[in-house]
């Protein structure tokens, strides 16, 4: 039996009335954003044009559809891999092994909707069941959370994560207990984190672009903009998917409700707020505009990969040719810090490419309503927040040479900002 243990942990988000408070303002505010996207004003700080009944929100087939695409995507998962990498060692000095075919995964859904589509599929309705399918996904998240936290009742202690384990029922519900279940070696965080929400995310942004093409002969540029841009985003995290094994979701965070709902619900439905928001508020945006929004687009990008991919191959191999000539500052734990590079910039170099992206993906939205800045408000206050985190766990890893780091290395996000 698992004893509660990591209880000395300090509690985050506000303990456990922060958790409770969160578990019910989160799935709220993802109804919120969905109904107003689709109403005339359209106001992100209004109230809702109404209060939907339980009969608009349930249905029995959008479960059924939300259980299909887990499958799905479970099924693709257990295809054979082109690698099999290794992770962070854990407490008791073992590695759990992943497969990564994600972007294989990412091209077979695209190649079995595309023979979907033409073989009649109606792709371009998803958008009107959007309101019953993000109702299902919350239901399964929030089962998938409890059956997470009656497992790691039968787990043992070096398997459960260091944070959510206070004895607190809503809090360690919310955080999650266990560090990387599975089910044999099906890794059920890492398959949540990068294949469900992020490939159904890019799909739903499709049928909404498919539905404005049916709508009004043609998806505007803005449309086309806001799914390029998105879908660059998911194909480089399915690309680059071993790199996900580094960060703090899969080194440290238990698998709960947070990642649960974040994962299956939130992800998709309102990282495409804005092209919900476009298709029924259609923007005029010309190439000139539309150019610059690229230009921003891609510096962003263009940080967020540098950064991602320095720190990755350092990590992987400090003395790979890319990265060996970078100053860095030693730690007493043998693993070195950078101070160079992206990473003597600033301390979250990627944090910044993310949000230049965030901004990007608003803009061709115009200026004149709040609801599509919301993603880069939300994502603002996100990353703030998992930077404050993540320097009490590198202060407390690295001790000294994290605060020689942020004497050489004073800015946290933006340069001489903040
Ligand atoms: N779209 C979305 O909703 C979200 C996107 N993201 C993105 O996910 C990505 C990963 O983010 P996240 O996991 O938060 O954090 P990071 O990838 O930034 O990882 C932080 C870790 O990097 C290591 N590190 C920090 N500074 C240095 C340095 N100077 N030299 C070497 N290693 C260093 C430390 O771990 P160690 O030393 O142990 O290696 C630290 O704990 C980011 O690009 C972020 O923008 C994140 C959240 C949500
Ligand atoms: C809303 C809640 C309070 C918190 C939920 C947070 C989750 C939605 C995010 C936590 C970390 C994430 C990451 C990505 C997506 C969002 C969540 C799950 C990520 C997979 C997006 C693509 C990136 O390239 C990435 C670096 C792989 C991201 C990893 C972290």
């Amino acid at each position: 039996m698992a004893s509660p243990q990591g209880s000395r942990a300090p509690l985050e988000f506000g303990g456990p009335l922060g958790a409770a408070a969160l578990m019910l303002l989160l799935p709220v505010t993802m109804f919120h954003l969905l109904l107003v996207a689709r109403s005339g004003p359209a106001r992100l700080l209004g109230p809702p044009p109404y209060l939907p009944g339980l009969e608009e929100l349930w249905s029995p087939w959008a479960l059924l559809l939300c259980l299909t695409w887990l499958g799905l995507q479970a099924a693709l998962y257990l295809l054979p891999a082109r690698k099999v990498a290794e992770g962070q060692e854990l407490k008791d000095k073992s590695r759990l092994r992943y497969p990564i075919n994600g972007f294989q995964a990412l091209m077979l859904t695209a190649l079995l909707v595309g023979l979907g589509v033409s073989a009649g599929l109606p792709l371009s309705a998803l958008p009107e069941i959007l309101l019953p399918l993000a109702f299902a996904a919350t239901l399964i998240a929030f089962i998938f959370s409890l059956l997470l936290y009656l497992k790691a009742l039968v787990a043992p202690a070096s398997a459960l994560a260091p944070g959510g384990n206070s004895g607190n029922l809503i809090y360690d519900f919310f955080l999650g207990r266990e560090l990387n279940p599975r089910i044999c070696s099906f890794d059920i965080k890492y398959f949540c984190e990068l294949r469900p929400g992020l490939i159904g995310w890019v799909l739903i942004n499709l049928a909404l672009l498919m539905q404005e093409a049916e709508l009004r002969g043609s998806p505007s540029l803005a449309m086309w903009l806001v799914n390029g841009f998105q879908l660059l985003y998911v194909g480089d995290a399915l690309w680059y998917e071993e790199a996900v094994l580094t960060t703090m979701d899969i080194i440290h965070d238990g698998f709960g409700f947070m990642l649960a709902f974040g994962d299956l619900a939130w992800v998709p439905f309102t990282y495409s707020l804005q092209a919900q928001f476009l298709l029924y508020h259609p923007q005029p945006l010309g190439w000139p505009l539309a150019s610059f929004i690229c230009l921003i687009n891609a510096v962003g990008y263009y940080i967020f990969r540098g950064a991602n991919s320095q720190k990755n191959t350092f990590r992987k191999n400090p003395s790979d040719p890319r990265v060996a000539d970078l100053e860095t500052i030693s730690t007493a734990t043998g693993r070195r810090l950078l101070v160079s590079g992206w990473w003597g910039m600033v301390r979250h170099p990627n944090y910044l490419g993310d949000l230049i992206m965030a901004l990007a993906w608003s803009l061709p939205c115009g200026v004149f309503h709040l609801l599509p800045y919301f993603y880069l408000l939300y994502f603002t206050a996100l990353l703030v927040h998992r930077e404050d985190r993540d320097e009490r766990q590198c202060l407390q890893k690295y001790g000294l040479a994290w605060r020689e780091y942020c004497r050489r290395v004073p800015y946290r996000i933006v340069p001489y900002v903040y």
